[in-house]
């Protein structure tokens, strides 16, 4: 194949492949933490059909607040433990088995055993939910990167590990960035503005207020990454006032202000109304999970646990992208190159 064609292969795959994952950021990941009011509200659901329109006023760099806190909420709910279902149960070199994330880090066997569909079917199968919430799994508190492993020369030697602590990282993170207390987002979010511990009675528990006044001296001092953790959840969403608002404006300003946001019409690389309507039939996590595993089945959503309204379906009943779609003749091939 020469070089032109091939790389116009890479791109053009290249450009689907990020389609099929912004599909299922915000047709399946996002409405699972916003809920469906606040995916309304900031206007991230996906369109059925027709395109959406790209918004050149709308700058998509990353919020600091949303760096450095509000999208680490997924710290909390790290799981400590992780089982690994394996095919085969009865197979004794396939049993299965459960590790802690404490002992894994730089620990690649279970990978190169070929586990790792083991460890993803563990999850979507049997994980219990991890709520966001002020608590973090120990394991990336006093164990993060634990490696007892270490080389001198060469050799594997057992040293004094080393440890980090995630959630003092990310505190740190946001104090070192200049990002502005809790309570600021919280009155540019909400409109309230809190002047006392008494204000915050509307939005964080009184326990977790108490917990907060221990290590606090004054109410504006809470860091963003603390507060929003704290805050009760909102909206129907999983998260609390000011974390699902930093979010939902993240989420809205990757969106229309991204040119090559996949559902945008009329911009230089927009999808045919087919392809576009091709990617959003068949594109879903299931089906990325059926097409890199050896699965029999998935169930509907495997963010959540299998149920009678999330059943299983079996991987060959999910329809593939339909690649015809993106054949270009070598006429069109010839036309692409005179355009550039
Ligand atoms: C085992 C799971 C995870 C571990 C060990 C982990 C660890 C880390 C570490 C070490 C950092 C860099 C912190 C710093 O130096 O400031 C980081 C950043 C970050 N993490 Fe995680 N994380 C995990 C899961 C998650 C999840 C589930 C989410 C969200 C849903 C998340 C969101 C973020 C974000 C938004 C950043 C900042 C990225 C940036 O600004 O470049 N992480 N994480």
């Amino acid at each position: 194949m020469p070089m032109a064609v091939t790389s116009r292969v890479i791109s053009v795959s290249k450009r689907l492949l990020i389609a099929e994952t912004t599909k299922i950021h915000y047709g399946e990941y996002m409405p699972s933490i916003l809920g469906e009011k606040l995916m309304e509200y900031f206007g991230l659901n996906l369109k059925h059909d027709g395109y959406t329109q790209y918004n050149p006023h709308i700058d998509p760099s990353t919020l600091q607040s949303v760096a450095v806190a509000a999208l680490r909420m997924g710290h909390s709910q790290i799981f400590s433990q992780f089982n690994v279902l394996n095919k085969n149960p009865h197979n004794y070199h396939q049993q299965s088995y459960s590790f802690l994330l404490r002992n894994k880090f730089f620990e690649m066997s279970d990978i190169w055993l070929g586990n790792s569909q083991g460890v993803l079917r563990g999850l979507i199968e049997g994980q219990s939910e991890n709520s966001v919430d002020p608590f973090i799994v120990t394991d990336v508190k006093d164990f993060l990167f634990f490696n007892p492993r270490t080389t001198t020369n060469g050799k594997m030697v057992i040293t004094q590990p080393s440890v980090i602590d995630l959630s003092a990282i990310n505190i740190n993170r946001g104090r070192e960035h200049g990002v502005a207390g809790y309570i600021y987002y919280l009155e540019y979010c909400t409109g309230v503005a809190i002047k006392s511990w008494s204000d915050l009675t509307q939005f964080i528990s009184d326990s977790r207020i108490q917990r907060l006044k221990s290590v606090y001296n004054d109410v504006g001092d809470i860091d963003l990454f603390v507060g929003g953790l704290s805050e009760n959840k909102a909206f129907g969403s999983i998260l609390g006032p000011t974390f699902a608002c930093l979010n939902g404006i993240q989420f809205h300003h990757w969106k229309y202000g991204d040119r090559f946001y996949f559902e945008h019409g009329h911009e230089a690389g927009s999808f045919n109304s087919k392809q576009l309507n091709n990617i959003r039939q068949t594109s879903s996590l299931a089906n990325l999970m059926c097409k890199t595993n050896d699965f029999d089945s998935v169930q509907v959503n495997p963010q959540f646990f299998p149920s009678e309204h999330n059943p299983k379906v079996p991987c060959h009943a999910l329809a593939e992208i339909d690649y015809e779609l993106w054949r270009e003749t070598s006429h069109s091939y010839q036309d692409y190159k005179k355009k550039k």
